[in-house]
């Protein structure tokens, strides 16, 4: 009888879905947290007297460590340099520890009636926690990356990187439906509340990721155990670097995600008001139609990524993704198609858009970089999106001040102006045509290169 021979852990199927789920669930705690202020806009306002610049200074704090302090680069270095584990950790710590920062600021009441630059103390320390939060989100995502590549790599990589992602979107999702009814659980509104209970999924999320360093520690060692003759494998160097900015193809993917996602995210910032202003939604009911943009992405996305892990065609997914976001973006554009009905599917095929572009993008950062570039490579792609995310919203706060205010009326009590979203439509659509256009690039630069982007993952 011939024995199967099992080479390394992740050939048992259990240790790696298992390894995935723990994971993953640290980062969807993460991506909880992340948006748990996101529909508080109004409560911050009336409990806590946050004016919407307040609102706006701290949103953008996301980016204060990770861009300009470059945290996410040295956060990519440290993986590459000292691994998962340690790196995994330390992300899930500065989670927790920011959070805390956060839930104490917006808790005290000592912070109130203060300022410091300018900024209202409760505000600038609630800013602080933020960013320092974002610094552990967003190396814990390139950590996730590297530890679903570790696990799954010649199997169902795009598969997991896909359930990775739809677990992340549920976490999402959640803070976006329950965080105003657990600030107002008790029938007298806090939003201390959800913050507190972001704080309590963060510690879950830290311990989560404690169980899979056992597990990760087992992996190495039945990696170690498997080599015949004890091969070192090549370490990172800080020349990789260098070796990463002068690949082309790494460059489309950076620019390609900077566009697409410049396109997703910070639309989804106005979109509530889109729904007001064009399709004539109520203020209450408006945030409910873009909301349905993470569920739609929770099935599809791991269900591209399985039909990526099987058939290939990642760049081809990719540019239809992108022809996709065009489409949803030039509909939302055109001035006659303003029935809430339209604006319900156009967000559904915004969803199948940010569904095609992540389940091929991540894994083909994989097949693009060898493994021990993936953490640096990963962080300079988030770091170049980092700035989108925070350049493209101002971007178009400022263009719908200068050219788009069309009047003004009165909403729950208040004069307020309104606007045509023509113009800012339009420019997410630019995104999205530049887009397709590196997408072709990164498809041409494959054909020459052979990174293997248009083949299956899985190797039977
Ligand atoms: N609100 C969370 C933003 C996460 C940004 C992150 N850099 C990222 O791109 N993650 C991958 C994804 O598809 O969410």
């Amino acid at each position: 009888m011939t024995e199967k021979i099992r080479e390394t852990l992740r050939d048992s199927k259990k240790a790696r879905w298992t390894a995935l789920a723990l994971a993953s669930f640290t980062m969807m705690c993460g991506y909880f947290f992340a948006d748990v202020m996101s529909p508080l806009k109004g409560l911050l306002e009336g409990q806590i007297g946050w004016t919407s610049s307040d609102y706006g200074t701290f949103t953008s704090a996301y980016g204060w460590f990770n861009v300009f302090l470059l945290m996410l680069i040295f956060g990519g270095i440290i993986l590459d340099k000292v691994g998962v584990r340690i790196t995994g950790f330390g992300a899930a710590l500065i989670m927790v520890i920011g959070t805390a920062i956060q839930y104490w600021a917006i808790s005290s009441t000592t912070l109130q009636g203060s300022s410091i630059w300018g900024i209202k103390s409760q505000v600038f320390f609630a800013s602080i926690g933020y960013a320092t939060f974002a610094v552990g989100v967003e190396v814990a995502g390139i950590t996730v990356t590297k530890v679903i590549y570790k696990w799954f790599q010649g199997k169902e990589l795009a598969l997991a990187m896909g359930l990775q992602v739809a677990l992340a979107r549920v976490g999402t999702a959640f803070a976006l439906a329950f965080s105003v009814p657990i600030a107002k659980i008790t029938g007298v509104a806090d939003v201390s509340r959800s913050v507190l209970v972001g704080l309590i999924a963060l510690c879950i999320g830290l311990l989560a990721f404690v169980v899979y360093i056992f597990i990760d520690k087992k992996l190495d060692q039945s990696i170690a155990d498997a080599k015949p003759d004890n091969l070192e494998e090549e370490e990172f160097k800080i020349s990789d670097i260098r070796k990463i900015v002068t690949n082309k193809g790494w460059w489309f993917i950076a620019i390609l995600c900077v566009l697409f996602y410049s396109a997703v995210f910070p639309f989804l910032k106005y979109a509530t008001d889109l729904m007001v202003n064009k399709f004539g939604v109520e203020m209450d009911l408006a945030g409910l139609i873009p909301s349905l943009l993470p569920f739609g992405t929770i099935l599809l996305t791991p269900l591209f990524g399985n039909i990526y892990d099987r058939m290939g065609k990642g760049a081809s997914i990719m540019i239809w993704g992108s022809v996709l976001l065009i489409v949803v973006h030039l509909l939302f554009a055109v001035p006659f198609l303003n029935n809430w009905a339209i604006a319900i599917l156009l967000v559904i095929m915004l969803g199948i858009a940010f569904s095609l572009v992540p389940s091929a993008m991540w894994p083909s950062v994989t097949k693009i970089v060898p493994e021990r570039q993936l953490g640096t490579a990963m962080a300079l792609i988030f770091w170049v999106q980092n700035w989108g995310l925070m350049g493209v919203p101002l971007l178009i706060g400022w263009v719908l001040d200068k050219y788009c205010i069309t009047g003004q009326t009165v909403r729950d009590g208040l004069m307020v102006n309104t606007y045509d979203y023509t113009l800012p439509m339009l420019i997410f659509a630019g995104f999205g045509f530049l887009a397709v256009l590196f997408a072709f690039l990164l498809k041409i630069e494959d054909r020459k290169k052979g990174y293997g982007l248009e083949k299956p993952n899985y190797i039977r």
